[in-house]
């Protein structure tokens, strides 16, 4: 994979039991070596189908192992050296943004980026000598333009407002990344 400094890849997940139900025909498929994906419209047999071209491309058999392997270690490696990386999960509803960033127990393989960059982080720190490390961690819900603070007691408080109990909704104010809650922990 090419050293650009923002890498976009592309993950293809298997039909799920209701689209298998519904006799749904997968219409995407992929040139992993080229990292390239081809998208057929149905029924449209004499046109070609749609070409799109990625940094990397991972199909159904492919697991989360892989994929951090190949793209997120880098990055992570990069933030215990002390650079800043983001990994960003983008897609419709039911797409496995989910799956692929919190992901499953087991399979082992299966298991998402977060925990896996979790253990990444804490064998570094762990493996590390003469360093002091600061990790903060915190967990923001955004849904239908509302904020939620994941690891706060109240999750209907507002992370920006550090709102009072009264409060029992959360506004719809955007944070700033200095004003969440922080979880640290030094070694
Ligand atoms: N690569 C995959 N292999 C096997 N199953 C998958 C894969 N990706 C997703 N799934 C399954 O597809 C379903 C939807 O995935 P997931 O919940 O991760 O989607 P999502 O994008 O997070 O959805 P939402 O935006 O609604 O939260 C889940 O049952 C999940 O287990």
């Amino acid at each position: 994979m090419g050293s650009e400094s923002v890498k976009v890849v592309v993950r293809c997940r298997p039909l799920n039991d209701r689209e298998k139900a519904l006799s749904s025909k997968m219409v995407l498929s992929m040139d992993l070596q080229r990292c390239q994906c081809f998208i057929e419209k149905p029924g449209a047999v004499d046109e070609p189908p749609k070409q799109f071209t990625f940094d990397g491309t991972y199909y159904i058999d492919q697991t989360t192992e892989q994929m951090y392997n190949e793209i997120a270690y880098a990055l992570v490696e990069g933030v215990t050296e002390g650079y800043n990386g983001t990994i960003f999960a983008y897609g419709q509803t039911g797409s496995g943004k989910s799956f692929t960033m919190q992901g499953v127990s087991q399979p082992a393989a299966q298991k998402g980026i977060i925990p896996r960059a979790f253990e990444h982080i804490f064998e570094s720190i762990q493996c590390a000598e003469n360093t002091k490390f600061l990790v903060r961690a915190s967990y923001l819900e955004i849904y239908n333009e509302e904020i939620r603070d994941l690891l706060g007691s109240d999750t209907n408080i507002d992370p920006v407002c550090h709102s009072t109990s009264e409060e029992t909704s959360p506004t719809k104010v955007p944070p700033t990344p200095t004003s969440h809650k922080d979880h640290s922990s030094f070694k």
